[in-house]
């Protein structure tokens, strides 16, 4: 079938971005009919271009508050039939229906609608019936019809036109009838999203999820330069305003899968304290973490815990970022990958400047610790869980001390400190901790002990007067003891062992205070 030219244009938006100069320019330099709805064609035809109303094309007056304006089969049958069936086009002419060539349409905006806190009616309203069946209708019969669903596409539509004497290209139309389709299953996907909300409440498991997301870049590779791998936004995450995902990258090559990984997990670790914060990540694990009433003191502090690890790693502040910290991050020579933070001031992004491979990013706040469910993939399929986010310093209110030695006040603190970190570290995960500071970690490890073993060493004579926190129970005392015997103090951990009885004695044998908190921070 040869390419059909553009004579009949049936236009229906609601962002109107761009309409009245297609319009002009599909009359004028095409000679094209312009069939309009309500408002749209009041737009066109203020602006002095001609257009024909939708009611002289239907014989029906636009009824019901909008809701019926375009649903007649002089309109999707115009948009249907085969050209190339001779059934099709009797029964049409048989019926007084002319054909339609191309459609302008976008849809009423619901998303913004829900958004803006619209009650319950002006949503329903705010549901498009027309648009998206003359947008499928269209797209369904991209042999002969073009679907246009984006203002941004508008001028490189006219150009294929004037390229090819008023006709669009088959591959065009088929490229915008699969554009249509994913834009009516995502709009259908945040009605589905919104209407299960109001009717069965937030659900976070219902029976079936629509995932919507929305392609943000493709990624130079993935994990490996071997793996293809693109990076996608939640469409319906409420938290996105201060996200990861919506961050503005101020500088630096573009984020790689890796670098997205990592962020996240210091940005995750560093939203757990409310007093200024650093968090050091390499490879998904923190090897420095630190609160301080100053956020250079932070940084510095949380550098000290690992100075190698952290060369080449991802940094993350929980409160904007200034002159002072690149200073002293400059004076460390730490190379750092990226660094996430609310804000950098400009005097922080001028120095910055000369390190162009720096990747720094602003979220322009914080939200709190935790967020909305999490997703992970298995063959097959996908895990979805709530975030693991606990109130920790109101939750270490109901934390239980079963030893004899009770944690002073300043060791209670620590162990709260040392806990929130510990939950960044891969299980099992031990945390090693003194004035506010990671001082050793160990995770990651199929046992416990090992773990314990690899914390005292990172943290040496610094374990010694140190607090230590475990993300899970102690199996054995054996974990328990290393740390022990390494000087450390205070611990904290979930208990619930079943021998937590052995481990409580291994602690009152060496004067060591231990904390229960009744919860485990598991991180896979
Ligand atoms: N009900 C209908 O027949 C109908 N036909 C088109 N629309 C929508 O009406 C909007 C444009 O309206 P107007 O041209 O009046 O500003 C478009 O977003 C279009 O998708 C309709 N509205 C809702 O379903």
């Amino acid at each position: 079938m040869t390419d059909p030219k553009v004579k009949r244009v049936l236009m229906s938006v609601t962002d109107k971005t761009g309409i009245v100069e297609f319009a002009r320019a599909l009359t004028e330099e095409f000679g094209c009919e312009v069939i309009s709805t309500g408002g749209t064609a009041k737009v066109i035809a203020e602006a002095g271009v001609p257009v024909t109303p939708i009611d002289d094309v239907t014989q029906f007056p636009e009824m019901m508050d909008g809701r019926v304006k375009t649903l007649h089969p002089r309109v999707h049958g115009g948009l249907l039939a085969k050209r190339d069936n001779a059934s099709h086009m009797a029964q049409a002419a048989e019926h007084g229906i002319e054909m339609i060539d191309m459609v302008v349409v976008n849809l009423y905006a619901f998303e913004k609608t829900v958004a803006s806190g619209a009650d319950f009616g002006t949503c329903i309203e705010n549901i498009d019936i027309g648009g998206p069946s003359m947008l499928r209708s269209a797209a369904k019969n991209f042999e002969s019809v073009a679907v246009v669903t984006r203002p941004e596409t508008y001028d490189a539509v006219l150009d294929e036109m004037r390229a090819n004497g008023g006709a669009t290209l088959r591959d065009t139309r088929a490229k915008l009838a699969l554009d249509v389709f994913r834009t009516t299953s995502a709009y259908d996907g945040a009605i589905a999203a919104w209407m299960g909300e109001q009717l069965e409440g937030a659900e976070p498991f219902p029976a079936s999820r629509a995932l919507r997301i929305t392609k943000k870049q493709d990624l130079r590779y993935g994990e490996n330069p071997h793996q293809s791998a693109a990076f996608y936004t939640r469409d319906d995450y409420a938290g996105a305003e201060h996200s990861l995902a919506h961050a503005t990258q101020h500088q630096g090559k573009e984020m790689s899968y890796n670098n997205y990984l990592d962020v996240d997990a210091a940005w995750a670790a560093v939203r757990e304290y409310e007093n200024p914060a650093c968090v050091i990540v390499k490879h998904l694990t923190p090897c420095g973490v630190c609160e301080d009433a100053d956020l250079v003191a932070a940084y510095k502090r949380a550098h000290e815990c690992d100075p190698v690890s952290a060369y080449g790693g991802v940094m993350a502040f929980n409160r904007p970022v200034n002159d002072d910290v690149v200073t002293a991050v400059f004076e460390n020579k730490q190379f750092v990958e990226c660094i996430i933070a609310p804000e950098f001031s400009q005097a922080a992004l001028e120095m910055y400047a000369a390190k162009p491979n720096a990747r720094l990013l602003s979220t322009g706040g914080v939200n709190p610790a935790g967020g909305e469910v999490e997703y992970r993939s298995v063959e097959g399929g996908l895990l979805v869980q709530d975030s693991d986010a606990v109130a920790e310093a109101a939750d270490a209110a109901d934390w239980t001390v079963p030893t004899d030695r009770k944690p002073t006040e300043e060791e209670m603190a620590e162990l709260v400190f040392a806990w929130k970190a510990c939950k960044s570290v891969k299980s099992n995960a031990i945390l090693i901790a003194k004035d506010h500071a990671s001082v050793g970690a160990g995770g990651g490890q199929p046992n416990r002990v090992n773990s314990a073993r690899i914390a005292v060493e990172q943290a040496g004579e610094k374990a010694k007067g140190a607090v230590a926190a475990s993300d899970a129970f102690f199996p054995f005392r054996d974990g328990f003891d290393v740390l022990a015997g390494a000087g450390v103090t205070a611990v904290v951990q979930p208990g619930g062992s079943i021998r937590d009885e052995e481990v409580i004695a291994a602690a009152n044998e060496q004067g060591v205070a231990m904390v229960f908190t009744g919860h485990r921070h598991f991180r896979h």
